[in-house]
């Protein structure tokens, strides 16, 4: 059938849209930037009604319009939040719900997370804004392929929010009509992520591993100041490439000026990789049907086995605290979820599986104004985001440790050393005590 026609016919109010839901289902969300406001907006109005004792939902990386819908405190008795990575709005609703209990957040690394999401639960619908359809009948998933890309041909029900502001994306990023099972228009500016001025300690750190980034090396760049801070320092540096989970303005600029063209890459050259996009309308109007970023599903941009066929892989993330074995902590503050594993295990991973692959996890050597240290004698909370056996290299403003090989009095030594010169002494002691040296 002719593809105007189906769109013609599947073409309906928000609120018809939802009428598909039913009562203990669980819907799916995009994430982040792909994460529809209008149908989420009527979702949030028919939840009110008697048909629904409870409703879940699953999603990444809460936008603002979720907190101010399905996560306001008048709804909080109805909808079961499932967030598999917390965001801001996800912690400031939260602090508000009265009944703080019904969000759970689910751990999940992200490579898995579009199959937790579709074998581990039903399914049963899922709702995601998408580009303008194409000629031939696609949508493009634009900003966001990662578990959308999964999600969309597993889900019972696919509705779609068209938006012209969303960008067309290639790689494998494209939705048919005919797995569409209802369209919504609703043309409204994307999220943009404000970009904050790196702080002198993340520029401090960013040096110690731009120092360490070689001509021609393939980068993963987390979330987080010094990540930022990194790309800052590369201007200078030639023929990097890009496969990374996160695509941020801060790339942008080293993909105009040639910096990062994927030339040396070792495979996909001249292809920057990526499965979510967070940033501005600059950013969005420069992947909009740029054939040379590609977005893919999270389960292969982030499946550990496909980053090592990358040589030279560095991957860069942030983290909370680091205890004195290398286990690192970057999802949880004083036993409280504060974002989420992610990415970071998969890259960690897979990166230093890579031929000359490295991987840095960067932090602050002090929090709260420097009253905590942030290497500590035992996590705080619980959570290990890294293992022991999975940490390189631990990168603070004092210095640059390289873990790997190290045994555990070592890498205790190795680690008190670029803690804050304040806490040295403390460190040590509690060390010596446990017997960790
Ligand atoms: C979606 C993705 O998966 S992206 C790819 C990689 N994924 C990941 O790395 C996932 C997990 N990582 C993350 O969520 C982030 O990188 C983080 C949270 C670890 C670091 O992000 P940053 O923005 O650099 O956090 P930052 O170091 O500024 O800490 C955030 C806040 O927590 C506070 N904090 C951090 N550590 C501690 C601590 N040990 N004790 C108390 N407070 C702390 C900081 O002081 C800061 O507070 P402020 O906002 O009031 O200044």
């Amino acid at each position: 059938m002719d593809v105007e026609i189906l769109y013609q016919q599947k073409l309906t109010s928000p609120e018809n849209a939802c009428a598909v839901l039913r009562d203990k289902q669980n819907l799916i969300l995009g994430m982040g930037v792909a994460m529809p406001p209008r149908l989420v907006e009527a979702v949030a109005n028919i939840i009110k009604g008697d048909d629904f004792s409870v409703l879940n939902i699953y999603y990444m990386h809460g936008s603002q319009v979720l907190s101010e819908t399905l996560l306001k405190p008048e709804l909080s008795h109805k909808i079961c939040p499932r967030p598999l990575f917390m965001s801001s709005h996800d912690r400031a609703a939260l602090k508000c719900l009265p009944n703080r209990s019904l969000m759970e957040f689910v751990p999940a690394t992200f490579h898995q997370v579009g199959r937790l999401l579709t074998e581990q639960i039903e399914p049963h619908c899922f709702m995601v804004t998408v580009s303008p359809m194409d000629k031939h009948g696609y949508f493009s998933l634009g900003t966001n392929a990662d578990y959308g890309a999964s999600v969309i041909r597993k889900a019972h029900h696919v509705v779609v929010e068209v938006n012209d502001n969303m960008p067309r994306t290639f790689g494998e990023c494209s939705v048919h009509i005919s797995e569409v099972d209802a369209i919504i228009e609703y043309h409204t500016p994307l999220t943009e992520i404000p970009s904050h001025p790196p702080s002198d300690i993340d520029i401090k750190i960013a040096h110690l591993i731009a120092d360490r980034i070689n001509d021609g090396d393939t980068l993963q760049m987390g979330v987080g100041g010094v990540p930022s801070a990194v790309l800052s320092l590369l201007k200078n540096h030639k023929d990097l490439g890009l496969h990374s989970e996160l695509f941020c303005p801060a790339m942008v600029d080293l993909i105009r000026t040639g910096v990062i063209n994927g030339k040396k890459k070792s495979w996909m050259q001249h292809k920057h990789i990526f499965t979510l996009a967070l940033g501005d309308k600059a950013m969005y109007d420069f992947m909009d049907d740029n054939p040379s970023i590609v977005g893919y599903p999270a389960s292969w941009v982030n499946n550990p086995s496909i980053i090592q066929k990358n040589h030279n892989m560095v991957s860069v993330n942030a983290a909370i605290e680091v205890d004195l074995s290398g286990q690192i902590n970057a999802e949880q503050i004083a036993g409280q979820t504060f974002s989420g594993t992610g990415g970071q295990l998969d890259f960690v991973r897979g990166a230093y599986s890579s031929r000359g692959g490295r991987s840095f996890i960067a932090l602050n050597a002090t929090a709260k104004k420097g009253a905590v240290s942030r290497i500590v004698l035992r996590l705080d909370g619980g959570a290990v985001t890294d293992t022991r056996m999975d940490t390189h290299f631990v990168v603070t403003e004092y210095g640059c440790v390289d873990l790997k090989g190290l045994s555990l009095p070592q890498r205790a030594k190795a680690l008190i050393g670029i803690a804050h010169p304040d806490f040295r002494e403390a460190l040590t002691q509690q060390a010596m005590e446990s017997g960790c040296i």
